[in-house]
């Protein structure tokens, strides 16, 4: 099955100007509205300056790119193709390096291609990246009675209470290193690094020696005699030596997200990503998140938790999604492998029975997060992979498409989460436990699942 590619819009393009205005499309209503996880600003005047630069600035990303997305998403919804969203759980500017951004979208790569070689699915690819600078806190204060960090578009990691401050002009140094981020990634991607020739080379050493490392070189080899047979008979495509990987993140400073806003034609675009998404802490129906993110084109998800109700999915579907575009709205749950069977199928049945078109999308991390006897934040490896088996019985079980996974993942040889086949221990945790928020799979960890979800997808 191959994805269709369709004539797409481009409103840059337009000589003819925004036709409505800011104020027309409610795009600073949420300023009204009650307001979660709020950054702890103390100066709201420099807030504004530094929203009025940003306000000025070239987007990080494009309209038609947006658009495009938007399009191909409505395929996973329609059953045709798989999302795969993935990286970093909190970006940090010390971390946006060449090297950490190669190393996660390598990943994201070899993940995608153990799912479209072993399920035969077309797969896109959206990393949590070029803009993942904020986290949702379930405390105002840290261990330490810090005030907690909030990530680097917020406040410091460095555990000093000067550090912790909440400093508006670090959305300026997010905005820059979401540029940088996403410049490098797009030229990388379509420059050979992303061609299916080089797919060996995504392999690092580290991983090669893993059991999924071999399997994925296994797997390698196949499609070196794949390409060499096409080769030989002529076929070349553009598809096989570039890659399209889109930018995500976690819509919550809202300051800086509706600063690179963008009326365009009659519609507003959230160009801070190309994929935005409210997390499970900011997600109620009248407050602000929810509506600044009603009010943009963009393809938009909503994480749902445990406690979500299908009466409420289907209110937020009327509210996000009232025209019922398919790829406009992914329902992402986290619900933990041992509530995901009992709380996600009375969710689905009921939306589905509704008529509205959503992709469900299964992140099996948030939901599995427990504290190590030596007092590491982790999320076993097991679990993980039972709560992705329960997303995929649910919607076996309704005849509804499992459409991807949301996981939090890192390029390196981090010792954050239990198990896998490496059987990290909680005395390995302090090995390489790198992370700034929460912990992520490391590459190894990052495969096997792949391998094990294209099994699920297969059957
Ligand atoms: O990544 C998600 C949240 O920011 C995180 O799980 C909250 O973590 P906390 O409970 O340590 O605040
Ligand atoms: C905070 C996150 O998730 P959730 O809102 O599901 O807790 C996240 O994905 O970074």
């Amino acid at each position: 099955m191959t994805l269709q590619w369709q004539h797409l819009r481009n409103p840059a393009q337009s000589t003819d100007g925004p036709v409505v205005d800011a104020t027309t499309l409610g795009l600073d209503r949420w300023r009204d509205f009650p307001r979660d996880q709020m950054p702890p600003w103390n100066d709201y005047a420099e807030v504004d300056a530094v929203c009025a630069t940003l306000a000025n600035v070239p987007p990080i990303v494009a309209p038609h790119e947006v658009d495009q997305l938007r399009e191909r998403l409505a395929l996973v919804c329609e059953g045709k193709a798989f999302l795969l969203q993935g990286g970093d759980c909190a970006e940090t500017f010390d971390d946006n390096t060449e090297s950490h951004l190669l190393a996660n979208a390598r990943t994201l790569l070899q993940m995608a291609v153990v799912l479209t070689y072993g399920a035969s699915v077309p797969v896109i690819k959206v990393g949590r990246v070029a803009g993942q600078y904020t986290k949702p806190r379930s405390a105002a204060t840290d261990a330490l009675g810090l005030p907690v960090y909030r990530g680097d578009m917020i406040n410091s990691l460095e555990a000093t209470a000067e550090a912790r401050v909440a400093d508006p002009q670090r959305m300026v140094r997010a905005y820059a290193n979401a540029a940088a981020a996403m410049n490098m990634l797009r030229a990388f991607l379509t420059g050979g690094i992303a061609d299916l020739r080089a797919v060996h080379d995504w392999n690092k050493d580290f991983v090669k020696r893993s059991p999924a490392g071999e399997r994925y070189d296994d797997i390698g080899r196949e499609i070196d005699r794949a390409l060499a047979f096409m080769a030989a008979c002529g076929v070349d495509d553009e598809a096989l030596h570039t890659v399209t990987v889109y930018a995500s993140h976690e819509a919550l400073a809202l300051e800086y997200d509706r600063a690179l806003t963008r009326v365009v034609g009659e519609e507003a675009y959230g160009l801070s990503g190309h994929f935005l998404w409210i997390g499970e802490r900011t997600r109620r129906l009248d407050g602000a998140h929810i509506d600044f993110i009603s009010r943009i084109a963009n393809p938009i998800g909503i994480k749902i938790g445990p406690g979500t109700s299908p009466e409420w999915a289907i209110e937020a579907c009327e509210k996000l999604n009232p025209d019922n575009v398919p790829g406009r709205l992914t329902l992402i749950s986290r619900m933990g492998n041992q509530k995901i069977r009992d709380v996600l199928p009375d969710i689905v049945d009921k939306v589905n029975a509704a008529g509205h078109k959503v992709i469900w999308q299964c992140d099996p991390m948030h939901g599995n997060t427990h504290e190590s006897p030596s007092g590491y934040k982790t999320r076993h490896f097991d679990r993980v992979v039972d709560e992705v088996l329960g997303f995929f019985e649910v919607h076996r079980g309704l005849g509804t498409h499992p459409g991807g996974i949301h996981i939090e993942l890192t390029g390196e040889d981090v010792t954050e989460c239990l198990g896998g086949a490496q059987a990290i221990e909680d005395s390995d945790l302090s090995t390489r436990y790198e992370t700034a928020c929460d912990p992520r799979l490391n590459t190894q960890q990052s495969l096997e699942l792949a391998f094990l979800v294209a099994e699920m997808l297969r059957h």
